[in-house]
C-alpha cells in the first residue's frame, strides 16, 4: 500500500479532506470576489450557452457543430488566460507586491488626497467625479476609459479634472490607493425617487454606487457643492472635512466589521 507524506502529519485522513474543501471554498469565494462586476461575468454566461448547445448537439447527433464546439472547449483553458491577461497580471502582481497593510495605508493616503482635492475643485467650481472602488471590481468601467496607474494626489486629481484637458469628462477610479484610470463611462442611475434637478454627473455617482459597493464623491461645477454617493444614496452640501470622516468610518468600518476570512488579501 502506498504510504502518503501527510500519513506522518497529526491528522485524519477526515480533517486533511476538510481542509481541502474549505481551501478550495475560500478560493472560490476570492475569484468570485474578484469576478464580480467584471466582464467574467458575461463570458461565463456566453460559456455557459456554448456546453448547453454542445451537449444538445450530442444529442441531437449534429456532428460537425458538435465538432466545432468541442474543439473551443478543449482550449478553453487557453483562452481563458488570453481574455484576462490583464486581470490575471494584475492579481499576480498585487499578490506578490501588496501586502495587505500596504494596501490599506495607500488606501488611507488616497481618502486624503481625494478630500483635500475636492476641497480645491469645490472652491474653483471644477466639476469632478471620483469614485473609490471597494470589494466589487470595477473593471468594466475602467475599460470605458483611459489607463492611468499612478499615485493619488490632489495635484494630479485637480490637473485631469482641470476643463478643456482630454481626461477631465467622466470619472476616475480609484483601485488599492491608486488613480487605475479617468474619463471612466459610469451608468447613470434610473431611480424614479431621484431628485429631476440632478444632472447626469451626480446621477451617474448614485448609479454605480447602485451596480456596486464603491464610494463616488461628487464636486459640481455648477454649484462647487461636494456630494458623496454609497449604497445609491447621496448627501450633498458636505464640506471636505466631513467628506474625509466619511470616507474614512467607510473605509475602516469595513475593516472592522469583516471578519478576518473576508478582509482583502489582494
Ligand atoms: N455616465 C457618466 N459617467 C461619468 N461621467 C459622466 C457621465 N455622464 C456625465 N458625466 C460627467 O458629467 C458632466 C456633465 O455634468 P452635468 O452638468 O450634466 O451634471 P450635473 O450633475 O448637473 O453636474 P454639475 O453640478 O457639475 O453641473 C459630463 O461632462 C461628464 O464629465
Amino acid at each position: 500500500m502506498t504510504e502518503h507524506w501527510f500519513s506522518y502529519l497529526p491528522l485524519s485522513r477526515w480533517w486533511l479532506d476538510v481542509i481541502d474543501i474549505l481551501l478550495v471554498a475560500f478560493l472560490l469565494y476570492r475569484v468570485m470576489l474578484l469576478l464580480r462586476g467584471t466582464r467574467a461575468v458575461q463570458m461565463a454566461a456566453g460559456l455557459a450557452v456554448i456546453i448547453v448547445v454542445y451537449f444538445a448537439a450530442k444529442a441531437l447527433e449534429l456532428y460537425t457543430l458538435h465538432w466545432l464546439l468541442g474543439t473551443v472547449l478543449s482550449s478553453l483553458f487557453l483562452l481563458i488566460i488570453i481574455v484576462f491577461q490583464d486581470d490575471i497580471r494584475r492579481v499576480l502582481t498585487q499578490m506578490g507586491q501588496t501586502p495587505f497593510l500596504k494596501t490599506r495605508v495607500k488606501t488611507f493616503q488616497a481618502m486624503e488626497e481625494v478630500a483635500k482635492a475636492a476641497s480645491t475643485l469645490a472652491e474653483t467650481k471644477t466639476g469632478a467625479l471620483m469614485v473609490l472602488e471597494r470589494e466589487i471590481g470595477l473593471g468594466d468601467y475602467l475599460e470605458s476609459g483611459v489607463p492611468v496607474d499612478g499615485r493619488v494626489t490632489r495635484e494630479l486629481l485637480c490637473t485631469i479634472f482641470h476643463p478643456g484637458t482630454p481626461l477631465h469628462d467622466g470619472a476616475v477610479i480609484i483601485r488599492d490607493g491608486r488613480l487605475a484610470g479617468a474619463g471612466c463611462v459610469l451608468p447613470l442611475t434610473t431611480n424614479p425617487d431621484v431628485s429631476k434637478r440632478l444632472g447626469t454627473r451626480h446621477r451617474a455617482a448614485i448609479g454605480v454606487t447602485e451596480h456596486t459597493d464603491a464610494v463616488a464623491v461628487v464636486v459640481s461645477e455648477e454649484t462647487g457643492s461636494i456630494s458623496v454617493a454609497i449604497a445609491g444614496k447621496i448627501t450633498r452640501g458636505i464640506d471636505s472635512g466631513t467628506l474625509r470622516r466619511i470616507l474614512h468610518n467607510t473605509f475602516s468600518l469595513e475593516e472592522e466589521e469583516r471578519p478576518w476570512w473576508k478582509r482583502r488579501l489582494i
